[in-house]
C-alpha cells in the first residue's frame, strides 16, 4: 500500500476525493447601522457587516470563485414581534443586503434561509401559541417570507425551520408568482442540535426560547431511518437540492442521503462545529490550515457536492494558492 503514497505527486495520482472553491458557501451575518463590521465573540474570525459593507464582502468571495453567499440576518429586538412579522417586509434587513449583494457581485448566488428565528421575540422558528409551534399557520408566512426574498433577488431558497409540508407549499407560491426558475435547498434533515449555540448569539435569537422546544420540528440526534423520510418528502414537494445540518457529527446522515437519492446534497458545517476547531487553534492545539481543509475534504468524502461553512473565505485562499 505505501508504494503509491511515496511522493507528492503519487498521492495526488491515486486521490478518491477533491474539494475546490467550487464546493463552498459562505454564510454571512448582516446587521443594521452604517459602516460596520462587529465580531461575534463565540466565533472568532467571524464578522457581522452593516449592509453598507456587505458589498465588499461579496466582492471577495465572487473573486476568490465561491459560487454562493448565504445570509443570515441580526434583526433589531425592536422589529422581533411574536409571528416575526418583520420576516415579510419588502424592505427589511435582509431584502437590502440582497440587493447591495447583487449590485457588488452579480456573478455569485445568493441563499437565504426561510424560518423566522431571527424574527421572532421568543426565537422560534414558527408562531408560537400556548407553548406550541403552530404548523400551518407558520407555513404561510414562510411563504410570504420567501416571495420578499425572491422579489429582492434571492437566487436559492433554503427553508430551515422544519415545519411540515413547507417546500410544497413554497414551490407553489413561487411558481405562482412567476417564479419558476428560483431554486429551493430544504433544510431536509435538520437535527436539534447544541453545535447551534454560537449562531444563535451571532443573530441574538438565543435569549427567549421559553417552555417550547425546538426539538418539537427539528430531529433527534438519534434518528437516521427519519431523515431519510424527511429527504424523501422534501424531494417529492420539489426541493432541487437537500442539505443536512450540523454536519461533522452527521456525516453518516450526509453519506446516507447521497447513496439513496443522488440528488445534490450539501452539508452545514455550523457555528458550533467552527467555534470548537477556532478555539482549538487559537490554544495552539490544531493547526489551522491543516484542519480547515481536512474537515471540509470529510463532507466530500461522505458523498456532499458541497458544504456551508464559515471557513468558505480562508478556505478559497489555501485552495486557490
Ligand atoms: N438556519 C441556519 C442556522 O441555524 C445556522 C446554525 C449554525 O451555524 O449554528
Ligand atoms: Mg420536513
Amino acid at each position: 500500500m505505501r508504494r503509491n503514497r511515496r511522493t507528492d505527486w503519487s498521492r495526488r495520482l491515486v486521490r478518491e476525493n477533491s474539494l475546490s472553491v467550487n464546493d463552498l458557501i459562505w454564510p454571512v451575518f448582516v446587521m443594521e447601522g452604517k459602516g460596520l463590521t462587529q465580531p461575534v465573540a463565540s466565533m472568532p474570525g467571524v464578522l457581522r457587516h452593516t449592509v453598507d459593507r456587505i458589498g465588499a464582502a461579496a466582492k471577495e468571495a465572487q473573486a476568490l470563485g465561491i459560487p454562493v453567499i448565504a445570509l443570515f440576518p441580526q434583526i433589531d429586538p425592536a422589529a422581533k414581534d411574536v409571528t416575526g412579522s418583520e420576516a415579510t417586509r419588502p424592505g427589511n434587513l435582509v431584502c437590502r443586503a440582497i440587493k447591495a449583494i447583487k449590485d457588488a457581485a452579480p456573478d455569485l448566488g445568493i441563499l437565504c434561509d426561510v424560518a423566522l428565528d431571527p424574527f421572532t421575540d421568543h426565537g422560534h422558528d414558527g408562531v408560537l401559541q400556548d407553548d406550541c409551534i403552530l404548523n400551518d399557520e407558520t407555513v404561510d408566512i414562510l411563504c410570504a417570507q420567501a416571495l420578499v426574498q425572491v422579489e429582492a433577488g434571492c437566487d436559492i431558497i433554503a427553508p430551515s425551520d422544519m415545519m411540515d409540508g413547507r417546500i410544497g407549499a413554497i414551490r407553489r407560491a413561487l411558481d405562482a408568482a412567476g417564479h419558476q426558475d428560483v431554486q429551493i435547498m430544504a433544510y431536509a434533515a435538520k437535527y436539534s442540535s447544541a453545535f447551534y449555540g454560537p449562531f444563535r448569539d451571532a443573530v441574538g435569537s438565543a435569549k427567549t426560547l421559553g417552555k417550547a422546544s425546538k426539538s418539537t420540528y427539528q430531529m433527534d440526534p438519534a434518528n437516521t431511518d427519519e431523515a431519510i423520510r424527511e429527504v424523501a418528502l422534501d424531494i417529492a414537494e420539489g426541493a432541487d437540492m437537500v442539505m443536512v445540518k450540523p454536519g461533522m457529527p452527521y456525516l453518516d446522515i450526509v453519506h446516507r442521503v447521497k447513496k439513496e437519492f443522488g440528488i445534490p446534497t450539501f452539508a452545514y458545517q455550523v457555528s458550533g462545529e467552527y467555534a470548537m476547531l477556532k478555539g482549538a487553534i487559537q490554544n495552539g492545539w490544531l493547526d489551522n490550515d491543516r484542519v480547515v481543509l481536512e474537515s471540509l475534504m470529510a463532507f466530500k468524502r461522505a458523498g456532499a457536492d458541497g458544504v456551508l461553512t464559515y471557513f468558505a473565505i480562508e478556505a478559497a485562499k489555501l485552495l486557490n494558492r
